[in-house]
């Protein structure tokens, strides 16, 4: 058994979380850039929290700007074990409507102009992403979720798309009518790629805000109504997060599903090859497998 360090990433609408004792912001240098702020630390129900606000305080990061790997290395330091992501995105169905959550499960990764592995030239590495959630801590935030009132729909495929305008109307229909998607947001991808390559459970929960452009009824998606939807759902994250401690508990065994060991048989690069300084950033989020 080892610790339960739970990190939060909050989403636009979601810059803090309640009630943690001991709570600090503490800056956390990493090799792979500034963080997109300083990350609240604490503890709830004697849980270790950690909780980082995706696009800074006062919401200064677009989502191709936000330093993904910067984040998700900087929780790794922290010693987080278990990653929630919280999203807001738009709806491609009728029966997901706006303050419905998602956990979701599968994506679709559309966007372009992002660092997307922690991996490279020097120390080449490939994991699986064919189950790119952890299906153990999802259910914990169903569950979390669902205990509020919210209703939750267990399972769904995110489109991320690189943004930051929101879609045209083709774009909304072939999402939604070819390629079965379910939700659509800009910021799950690549963090959910770079939290399995630093071996972390990671949960996506999203949070409706609007049916996008798609929906004949509800014309293009404006954001004002996002914002309008997004303040009543932020408050339901909160208390969703509240929850988590008492769900996950301090001790947690190894991953049923593997993500703590994603590593395991996944570098290529023959150690005699390998590039000295590539190995130095990876401290963190490798050093489980490089010995460094
Ligand atoms: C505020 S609408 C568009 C914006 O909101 C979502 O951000 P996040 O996933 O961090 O909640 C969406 O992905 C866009 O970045
Ligand atoms: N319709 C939408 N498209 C992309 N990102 C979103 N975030 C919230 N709503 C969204």
């Amino acid at each position: 058994m080892s610790e339960t360090v739970i990190g939060v990433i909050g989403g636009s609408g979601v810059y803090e979380i309640d009630g943690l004792e001991d709570a600090r912001w503490q800056a956390v240098d990493s090799p792979w850039g500034t963080p997109s702020d300083q990350i609240l630390t604490g503890r709830l129900d004697g849980v270790k929290m950690a909780f980082l606000p995706r696009h800074g305080r006062g919401h200064v990061h677009s989502p191709s700007t936000v330093p993904y790997r910067a984040n998700i290395d900087a929780l790794k330091r922290l010693g987080v074990t278990d990653v929630i992501s919280v999203s807001a995105c738009g709806s491609f169905r009728e029966e997901m409507a706006p303050g419905d959550f998602v956990i979701v499960d599968q994506f679709i990764d559309r966007t372009f102009a992002r660092e997307k592995s922690f991996f490279g030239t020097g120390c080449v590495a490939h994991v699986s992403v064919a189950h790119p959630t952890c299906l153990r801590l999802g259910a914990a935030c169903a569950t979390a979720a669902e205990a509020q009132g919210v209703t939750v729909h267990r399972g769904g495929t995110y489109l991320a798309m690189e943004g930051p305008q929101f879609s045209t109307l083709a774009e909304s229909r072939m999402y939604r009518e070819a390629w079965g998607c379910d939700v659509i947001g800009m910021t799950n991808m690549p963090e959910a790629k770079l939290a399995r390559e630093a071996e972390l459970c990671y949960a996506s929960v999203a949070m409706i805000t609007d049916f996008d452009s798609w929906h004949p009824d509800h014309g293009a998606v404006e954001i004002t109504e996002i914002i309008a939807t997004l303040t009543g759902n932020s408050q339901k994250a909160r208390n969703l997060v509240a929850a988590l401690p008492g769900l996950l508990g301090a001790e947690r065994a190894p991953c049923p599903h593997g993500c703590d060991r994603a590593l395991d048989f996944a570098v290529m690069t023959a150690p005699d090859k390998r590039d000295p300084a590539l190995l130095a950033k990876l401290d963190a989020v490798a050093g489980r497998v490089l010995g460094a």
